[in-house]
């Protein structure tokens, strides 16, 4: 076996991307959390797949997998990459394409200056993409997590996001409450978790606890879940810019029924191939 792959990040929210279209990628929810094991494997948050297109008019499927091994619905700075990543393998010249992938489809648009622009489509507060077991729109909406009664707004991107705000961002309680909230009943395919300090009509601090992953430098559908929060909360305009740990977005949602717009960098950090599948982290190493 020769497996090649790029290994990649957007804002430090790191991948794994494989070429499905040319290769044979036989992925086992073992194979990648052994691949994105950061100590026994390569290291990522998440392992990326683009594979030949199922319907008409789209370009590539595009297949997100956790570090924890589930398959998911969305991953916008992996959208930035695999765009990247696909004019770079020669897989396509074209700037724009368009992707299909479980949450539905995303356009990236590769910009001059090596940014891309993702259309990531229209938000939804409730429904079916994101299962809530107390449907209704959950908007600043007090749940009660770990004794406390928090007011949570629930959004989904394509994959579902449990948005808080908070005074400072940078001291929120991210490994505590994350894990409560990404386990929530109320979510019951879990959520991903942002924590919101709002600084200006057009500026936001966002900390993410991400489903499956846990801590990561940057969550492209998290940027947009709570810029979609904030402008609920009337607190920012169409337009802002969202500052991670890993670096800004920029993100534009002109209101209800809009698609969201997300504009960022992506990096090929190197290149590498797969002679044989990683081992297994060994039970003594611990989770
Ligand atoms: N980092 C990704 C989010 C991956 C989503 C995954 N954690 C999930 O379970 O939905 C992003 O840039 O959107």
């Amino acid at each position: 076996m020769n497996l090649e792959f790029a290994k990649m990040h957007g804002l430090g929210n790191d991948f794994v991307v494989f070429d499905g279209v040319r290769q044979a990628v036989e992925l086992t929810r073992e194979r990648i959390r052994a691949i994105a094991d950061r100590r026994f494997g390569i290291g990522c948050d998440q392992v990326l797949v683009l594979e030949p297109a199922e319907r008409s008019g789209v370009d590539f499927a595009y297949r997100i997998y956790n570090a924890d091994g589930g398959e998911v619905e969305q991953c916008g700075n992996g959208a930035r990459c695999v765009a990247l990543f696909a004019r770079e393998a020669g897989l396509t010249d074209k700037d724009r394409l368009r992707l299909e992938t479980l949450g539905g489809e995303i356009m990236p648009r590769i910009l001059p200056d090596g940014r891309v622009t993702v259309d990531m489509g229209v938000p939804h507060l409730e429904g079916a993409d994101i299962p809530l077991s107390e449907p209704g729109e959950w908007v600043r909406a007090p749940l009660e997590v770990a004794g406390e009664r928090r007011r949570i707004t629930a959004v989904s991107v394509g994959n579902p996001h449990c948005v808080l705000e908070v005074e400072d961002a940078t001291a929120a309680p991210l490994s505590t409450l994350g894990p409560v909230l990404e386990h929530h009943p109320l979510f019951p395919n879990r959520a991903n978790v942002e924590f919101v300090e709002v600084r200006s009509p057009d500026r936001i601090r966002v900390r993410v606890w991400e489903r499956g992953a846990g801590v990561t430098l940057a969550c492209g559908t998290g940027a947009c879940a709570s810029v979609v929060a904030a402008r609920l909360w009337d607190r920012v305009g169409p337009r802002a810019e969202v500052e991670l740990d890993g670096g800004n977005l920029t993100i534009e949602w002109a209101g209800p029924e809009e698609p969201i717009l997300m504009t960022g960098p992506a990096v090929i950090t190197f290149r590498g191939v797969l002679g044989q599948w990683p081992a297994s982290r060994p039970a003594t190493a611990g989770p």
